[in-house]
């Protein structure tokens, strides 16, 4: 919502056009982020392991949590990088910092993610050994 805007009136045709919005940014993010093949590969081989070894409702829930969350800083992190080189395309050592730790978020929501996955998998393998 813009600055001007703010007296609009609700209007379902708009809310529709934001979602529009909100799915070419995911777009975006696909076409333009190699990380995010990492990641829609990664997504793929836990759901179908989740679905092969018929992980209960709570174990879905909480692997979806996993997922989610490394898509979401995925996401963040591709917007953060778009508008850090628009405002420094030229290096900047207070870009290089916001960059990395922008990624260090991406890191940590994978490497939680794997932690998750682990607890989860480990004793469904372990039963069918
Ligand atoms: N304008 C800049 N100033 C300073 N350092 C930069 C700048 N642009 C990029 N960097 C450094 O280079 C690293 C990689 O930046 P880049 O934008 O290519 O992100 P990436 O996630 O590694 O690459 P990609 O998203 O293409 O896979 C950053 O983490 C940062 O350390």
């Amino acid at each position: 919502m813009s600055l001007t805007n703010q007296s609009e009136t609700f209007s379902v045709a708009k809310r529709v056009q934001s979602i529009r919005h909100a799915v070419r940014g995911v777009t975006e993010m696909l076409k333009s982020e190699h990380n995010a093949w990492v990641h829609l590969f990664a997504t793929v081989c836990v759901v179908l392991a989740a679905a092969v070894l018929s992980v209960n409702a709570i174990e879905w829930c909480f692997l979806i949590l996993a997922i989610m969350a490394v898509w979401v800083s995925e996401a963040l992190n591709t917007a953060f990088e778009f508008l850090c080189d628009v405002a420094s395309p030229d290096f900047h050592p207070l870009v290089k910092k916001s960059k990395d730790v922008a990624a260090g978020a991406v890191l940590l929501s994978a490497i939680g993610a794997v932690i998750i996955a682990l607890i989860i998998f480990v004793p469904h393998i372990a039963l069918l050994l």
